[in-house]
């Protein structure tokens, strides 16, 4: 067994339950208890640390743990010495400017203006590249308020469905600042390390099982270029003889999303006993 893996995952906020969702996928064991802070998984030789999302990429940029769990945004705000090793499809979130509805605001006009935020490093960073001189105001959360409470002209905050924004009569602005999900961080330049190796495969593992599923089906030998032409599979379809003469079982993994369509298409040539079934986990 690698030796022991040390990781940092969020102790709450949007993060966490989606984290622990997919370390739970993963077969590592995750708290029952919220307020545990620390959790051995010892048949994995494993160590959760439940910490601020916001503060893990500190913890893993200082080398204390070798691995975490935090959004792109969090990531690219700390400054802190990390990597994107595995972005991982949950915490999806778009950065973006707001300001009240109506003014028709662009980025340039921002020079002079205060702009409120709780990721002071990322926007301090993006207005630095542009030369647009607006006083940055640091705030914890709740930043859409800030407008109307006289602290701040605009702001430059977290998105998701757009409700926030839109309940305190903000609408966004520019082109997006970043487009972030959850990720999987290591310090930055770290040696390979065979126990976060596992990890990462692991997850690809779940990210895969997720994203695809297995289709199986029977077609006439003749068709067979056709039908693998659909089900091209990851290194091609897996073709097996069927007892009855001229035909052929094929099997392949297709994306999740596209299975409706791809069966429409094999009855189409005229594949039968179309079956799709989950995969429950995988290394590929
Ligand atoms: N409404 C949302 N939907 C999806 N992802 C979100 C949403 N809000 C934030 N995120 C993402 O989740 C991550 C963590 O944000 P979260 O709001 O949980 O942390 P926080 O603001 O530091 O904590 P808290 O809200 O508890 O103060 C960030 O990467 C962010 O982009
Ligand atoms: O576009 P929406 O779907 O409305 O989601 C976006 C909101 O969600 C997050 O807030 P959170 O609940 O984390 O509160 P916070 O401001 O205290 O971080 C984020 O900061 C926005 O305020
Ligand atoms: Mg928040």
């Amino acid at each position: 067994m690698p030796d022991q893996l040390r990781i940092a995952v969020p102790n709450k906020g949007q993060l966490a339950e989606p984290a622990a969702d997919m370390l739970r996928e993963a077969g590592y064991i995750q708290r029952k208890d919220s307020r545990d802070l620390v959790l051995v998984d010892p048949d994995n030789n494993a160590e959760f640390f439940f910490l601020r999302p916001k503060d893990i990429a500190v913890y893993v940029g200082e080398g204390i743990l070798q691995v975490g769990i935090t959004g792109r945004d969090m990531l690219l705000d700390s400054q802190a010495a990390v990597e994107e090793v595995l972005p991982l499809g949950f915490g999806g979130s778009t950065f973006r400017f707001a300001a009240p509805g109506g003014r028709d605001m662009r980025v340039e006009d921002l020079s002079g203006k205060r702009v409120a935020t709780s990721y002071s490093g990322l926007l301090t960073q993006y207005l630095r590249e542009r030369n647009i001189d607006a006083r940055v105001i640091h705030l914890d959360g709740a930043v859409e308020s800030s407008i109307q409470l006289g602290v701040a002209d605009a702001v430059a905050d977290v998105v998701s469905t757009g409700t926030t924004l839109r309940n305190a009569g903000l609408e966004t602005f520019g082109e997006p600042i970043l487009e972030s999900e959850g990720v999987v961080v290591r310090q930055y330049g770290a040696d390979t390390d065979p126990s976060v190796e596992q990890l990462l495969r692991r997850l690809r593992g779940v990210l895969v099982a997720r994203d695809y599923v297995m289709m199986d089906y029977d077609v006439h030998a003749e068709r067979l270029d056709d039908a693998v032409a659909l089900t091209p599979g990851m290194e091609g379809p897996t073709v097996s003889p069927l007892h009855r003469e001229g035909w052929v079982a094929v099997r392949a993994m297709v994306p999740r999303r596209d299975a409706q369509r791809i069966m429409d298409d094999l009855w189409g040539i005229g594949a039968r006993a179309i079956l799709v079934t989950d995969i429950y986990a995988c290394r590929l």
